[in-house]
């Protein structure tokens, strides 16, 4: 479980929250403090008070795999093949053990035929499934993703949900501007001006915001088909 007590960090002002294991997705209006969120408990930031614990544990003392909204910022390698192989290798892994995981997260996002690549030659959706390899080599057990989706088609994005919920990362919090992403997450939070606004389950966080822009189109189709 990851526990916030008396939270505060720029914007954000969370007096106490918890979430469970499984997928959390982060939504709110622009400048609601989800990036300031996500890098607090990525451990990319230090809180100017309060605390975050995940089991029990510091955010930097637990495995965490990071995705930015723009990965060319935090780029490391020209090739493919050795930005997805980078964590490993910085832990030392032998080669055959990195090239077992290169292999192992490439076939589960789906980017083999990328490897040989150059970074800077991809497209924007092949940049961000690169980002999410390489994140997923060094098998976190917490997966931080910041807007990372807004480069991919429908296809691609259920392809992304499959190999997230197959990664073995036991959470996966997740800041996103697609509502219906959102609405698959085992829990939703609304944060609006640095508060959470609401936090619980889709359907209970969803039918709080029936009256704005985060309301789903898919339930939007589904209560007019009600009517
Ligand atoms: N280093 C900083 N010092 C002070 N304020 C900051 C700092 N970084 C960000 N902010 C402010 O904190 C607020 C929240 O920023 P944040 O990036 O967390 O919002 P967000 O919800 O992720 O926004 P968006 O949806 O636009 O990406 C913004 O008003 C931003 O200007």
């Amino acid at each position: 479980m990851i526990r916030i007590a008396a939270l505060r960090h720029q914007v954000l002002a969370i007096p106490t929250l918890t979430l469970d294991e499984g997928y959390t997705a982060v939504i709110g209006p622009n400048g609601s403090g989800k990036s300031t969120f996500l890098s607090l408990l990525a451990g990319l930031a230090l809180p100017a008070a309060g605390e975050i614990l995940i089991d029990d544990r510091l955010p930097r003392g637990v495995e965490v795999g990071w995705v930015a909204e723009f990965p060319d910022q935090s780029l490391l390698f020209t090739r493919v093949y050795d930005e997805v192989a980078g964590p490993s290798r910085f832990a030392h892994l032998s080669c055959a053990e990195v090239e077992r995981r290169v292999e192992a997260v490439a076939a589960l996002v789906g980017i083999e035929s990328l490897l040989p690549r150059t970074f800077r030659d991809l497209s924007g959706g092949e940049r961000a499934l690169v980002a999410l390899a390489t994140a997923l080599s060094s098998r976190p057990e917490l997966l931080v993703l910041d807007e990372f989706d807004s480069h991919l088609d429908a296809e691609t994005a259920g392809r992304v949900g499959e190999a997230l919920a197959a990664s073995g990362a036991r959470y996966c919090v997740r800041c996103t501007q697609d509502m219906e992403t959102a609405a698959a997450a085992d829990t939703v939070l609304y944060l609006q001006g640095g508060r959470v606004r609401h936090a619980g389950p889709p359907d209970q966080v969803f039918s709080a915001l029936k009256e704005t822009c985060f309301y789903p189109y898919s339930r939007r189709v589904r209560d007019a088909g009600r009517l």
